[in-house]
């Protein structure tokens, strides 16, 4: 419980009334507070009844930074195609404005933040699959449990508008009081047995991977990474808290993410970061290039040696470097990289991969930024606008948010965004799973089919299935 000051409520609710009367337009009111240690999953899980459908979960792989939002104060959404990353970075700092936020804490990730993510091609015709995700979808939460270096913070957000009066701050403080009272562990968090799996068209799937490999030898093309679905329907609704609840266990080097719109839930564990921005440093990673894990540590290190000098997985991962390194340096006075990859092991799969640091002007826009970067050559290909082209061609697929920048920005403008990968869609009694790979010339289509089963094993574990 956090309690306040009874002449504090009136004070906070008159200064959040008068503000929005005088604009004659919405004002955000921003309290941070400070608490005991709280399990991030029990807070996503309290939300279950009276926020279901506006909840998210993140947390990034060194888990120092997680962030459970519950509520929507406020929604920035938009299917408009063009400039997308523009438009919502305006409508996030034009909502900033004139705001009160009360926050001691010099923190990133607490006070005022928007979660959510863009679609991989706006551009892409839409299918049903994705009816409840609009191309650019951000939520501002009522609520935001933030885990920052081990500290636990609490935001309330508040809306006043001109029509409100001073009661509605001491209304959300009640929401907030029974939301505290309301912490509990859930237990037996079960997930529904899997009743069909089915791999949608993976014949079609080979062969296109085939015609591109016959393109890519002839150029320009150099690499198009191809995704397809495997769709799972259960025996009962699948609840996003148990899923979650795996992914946190099973993969804990991973980005974890949930977010729910309309009530289904994009949920994944990605070990892929986009960009992370901090103050002027800026966080990058070149992740492409795979095989399996090895069933003895003999054979997973023969299996990372065969991985760290195949060709073919060099070039998938050295269009990766090349294409993000010349991105940062259009941005960033100093980009540092190593020369050559090491390997990234996940518990199903290992990776190629090279971590990139830059060093940015104090007021280079982190959206900006994922603009630069997204599609990266890890999901789109090489030369970017020729490879998304190819893939909204020849892709059955609609991949909605899979493949595309997933995180949070917060009102100091700092945030992370992760490529949202090795990720699924709950639907309900349903799920679908996406998976991709790069084909370069050099790909087989059965290795690549292969690969894109390893990736779909992350999310399929979760939700009980093998
Ligand atoms: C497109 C995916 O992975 C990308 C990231 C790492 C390795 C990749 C690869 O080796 O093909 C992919 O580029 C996916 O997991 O669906
Ligand atoms: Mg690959």
């Amino acid at each position: 419980m956090i309690t306040i000051q009874e002449t504090e409520i009136r004070e906070r609710g008159l200064l959040g009334v008068n503000r929005a009367r005088e604009l004659g337009r919405p004002i955000l009111m921003s309290e941070v507070h400070k608490m005991d240690t709280t399990n991030p999953l029990s807070f996503f899980n309290a939300g279950g009844d009276r926020y279901f459908g506006e909840r998210f979960f993140w947390k990034d792989p060194a888990s120092e930074m997680v962030l459970i939002g519950l509520g929507i104060s406020k929604q920035i959404q938009s299917d408009q195609a063009a400039d997308r990353f523009f438009h919502v970075e305006k409508e996030w700092r034009s909502f900033l404005k004139d705001s009160f936020i009360f926050n001691q804490y010099k923190v990133d990730g607490v006070g005022p933040l928007m979660f959510g993510g863009f679609s991989f091609d706006p551009f892409k015709e839409k299918t049903e699959l994705w009816s409840k995700f609009a191309d650019s979808l951000f939520h501002i939460p009522k609520f935001l449990l933030s885990i920052v270096h081990g500290e636990t913070y609490l935001t309330t957000n508040i809306i006043f508008t001109s029509n409100d009066d001073i009661s509605l701050y001491s209304k959300i403080m009640e929401e907030r009081n029974q939301l505290l009272l309301s912490l509990r562990n859930q237990i037996n968090l079960k997930t529904p047995l899997i009743n069909s799996k089915v791999e949608v068209f993976p014949e079609r799937w080979k062969q296109t991977v085939e015609g591109v490999v016959k393109e890519l030898t002839k150029g320009p093309l150099k690499k198009v990474v191809l995704a397809r679905e495997l769709r799972l329907v259960f025996t009962s609704q699948v609840e996003a808290e148990a899923v979650l609840e795996s992914l946190y266990q099973q993969q804990p080097a991973s980005y974890i993410f949930a977010f729910e719109s309309h009530g289904d839930c994009f949920i994944g564990a990605s070990p892929e970061r986009l960009i992370k921005k901090q103050g002027p440093e800026v966080y990058s990673t070149c992740l492409a290039g795979s095989i399996s894990r090895g069933k003895t540590e003999e054979e997973d290190q023969i299996l990372g040696q065969t991985l760290l000098t195949d060709q073919k997985n060099l070039i998938e991962h050295g269009f990766v470097v090349e294409m993000i390194k010349e991105a940062l340096e259009q941005s960033c006075e100093e980009v540092i990289l190593p020369k050559k990859p090491q390997l990234m092991k996940m518990r199903d799969i290992q990776h190629l991969y090279t971590p990139v640091i830059g060093k940015c002007g104090p007021n280079t826009s982190l959206l900006l930024l994922v603009e630069k970067l997204h599609p990266t050559p890890a999901l789109g290909g090489l030369p970017q606008n020729l490879a998304v082209e190819k893939i909204r061609e020849v892709e059955v697929l609609d991949r909605g948010l899979f493949g595309g920048p997933l995180g949070w920005v917060d009102y100091q403008q700092n945030g992370e965004f992760a490529v949202a990968i090795r990720s699924g869609l709950i639907q309900g009694k349903e799920a679908s799973l996406f998976a991709g790979c790069g084909v370069v010339s050099d790909s087989k289509s059965e290795e690549e089919y292969l690969e894109t089963a390893l990736k779909f094993r992350p999310m399929l574990r979760a939700l009980g299935g093998k």
